[in-house]
C-alpha cells in the first residue's frame, strides 16, 4: 500500500527530499501536503507534487499522514511533534537537536509509546548510527564529536552573538558540551545531539566547532572508543547551496530511510 507522507519545512532539505522521493521512491509514498510558516514558499514546492500547501499543522494532519517528516528546525518540531503522533502518525524529525531538551524527549517517548507510533531519527549529516547505539549498549563509551564548517555556515549562530568569524585562519570556535553546543549553534550541530542520543553520552560526550575558511565542505568527525572497540567516523558533506549550514546529503538520509522502511529487506 502506498504510504502518505506530509513534510513539515519548505526549505533547502525539504526540497531536496520531495523531489527524490516523489522521483525514487513512488511506488511506496506519495506526499501529500508541505507546511511551511509562508504559505508561497509551501506552494512553490508543491506546484510539481500534487500535494496541498498549508500554514497550519491542523490542515497538514488533515490528509491524514502515515508518516510526518520535519525539515523545519527545533522549534517547530517541540511545537508540533506531540500533535503528530496523537494524530496517529509517525514521525521522521531533521532537527534532531530538539532532543537534547530532556522534558520534550521524554514527552516525545512517552506519547510514541502511548500512541503506539514511531518516531525515527535519521542519519542525517553523519552515518553510523547503528554501530553509536552498539558502543551503547556495551557501556562507558567516550565520545567526542568534531564539526568543521566554512564560516558562512556558523556565522549567525547565537554562540557568535553577531561577531563575523576570521577569513585568513582556521580557528577553534566552541569546545564543549552536547548541550551548550547545540544550544549556541541550533542549526549546526544537530549531528552532535544524534551521536550522543545513539552512544548514550549525552551528558558525557564533548564537542568542538572549527571555523575553516578554506573548508569547501562540512566536516564531522565522530572518536568513539570502550574497553573493546575503538572507531572514526568521518563524513564530508557539501553544504546546500541553498542552506549552506546544511549538508545536502541529510535529505536524502530521509530518502533512504523511508526506502528502508518500505523494504522487505532492511538495513542496520
Ligand atoms: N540531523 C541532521 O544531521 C541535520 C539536521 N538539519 C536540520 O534540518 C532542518 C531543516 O534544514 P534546512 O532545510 O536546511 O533549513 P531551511 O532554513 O532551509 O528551511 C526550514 C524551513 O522550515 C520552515 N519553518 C520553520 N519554522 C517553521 C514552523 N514553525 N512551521 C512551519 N514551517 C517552519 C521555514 O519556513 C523553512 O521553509 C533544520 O532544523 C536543520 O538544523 C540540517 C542538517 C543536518
Ligand atoms: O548539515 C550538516 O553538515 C550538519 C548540520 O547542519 C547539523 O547537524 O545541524
Amino acid at each position: 500500500m502506498v504510504k502518505k507522507i506530509a513534510v513539515i519545512g519548505a526549505g533547502a532539505l525539504s526540497r531536496i527530499f520531495c523531489t527524490q522521493t516523489q522521483k525514487l521512491l513512488s511506488d511506496d509514498y506519495r506526499i501529500v501536503a508541505v507546511m511551511a510558516r509562508h504559505f508561497e514558499h509551501a506552494e512553490r514546492l508543491t506546484k510539481d507534487l500534487n500535494a496541498k500547501a498549508c500554514t497550519d499543522l491542523t490542515e497538514l494532519l488533515a490528509e491524514k499522514p502515515d508518516i510526518v517528516v520535519e525539515f523545519a528546525g527545533r522549534e517547530a518540531i517541540k511545537d508540533y511533534a506531540i500533535d503528530v503522533l496523537k494524530n496517529g502518525s509517525d514521525l521522521v524529525i531533521a532537527s534532531i537537536g530538539a532532543l537534547a531538551d530532556d522534558d520534550f524527549r521524554h514527552r516525545l517517548t512517552d506519547t510514541a509509546r502511548g500512541m503506539n507510533r514511531k518516531v525515527y531519527l535519521p542519519n542525517g549529516a553523519i552515518g553510523a548510527l547503528d554501530l553509536m547505539q552498539t558502543f551503547a549498549l556495551m557501556g562507558d563509551a567516550e565520545v567526542t564529536i568534531g564539526n568543521t564548517k566554512a564560516p558562512r555556515s556558523l556565522e549567525g549562530a547565537p554562540y557568535l552573538q553577531g561577531q563575523s568569524l576570521p577569513t585568513d585562519k582556521k580557528t577553534v570556535i566552541f569546545e564543549g558540551s552536547v548541550e551548550d553546543a547545540i544550544n549556541g549553534f541550533p542549526k549546526n550541530v544537530n549531528v552532535a545531539v544524534a551521536a550522543a542520543l545513539a552512544s548514550d553520552t549525552l551528558r558525557e560526550a564533548t564537542v568542538r566547532i572549527t571555523s575553516d575558511p578554506l573548508s569547501s565542505e562540512n566536516i564531522h568527525r565522530i572518536v568513539l572508543k570502550n574497553k573493546l572497540m575503538r572507531a572514526e567516523v568521518t563524513i564530508a558533506g557539501k553544504p546546500d547551496p541553498a542552506n549552506p549550514r546544511s549538508s545536502t546529503s541529510t535529505a536524502w538520509s530521509v530518502v533512504a530511510l523511508l526506502k528502508n522502511l518500505a523494504s522487505p529487506v532492511s538495513f542496520y
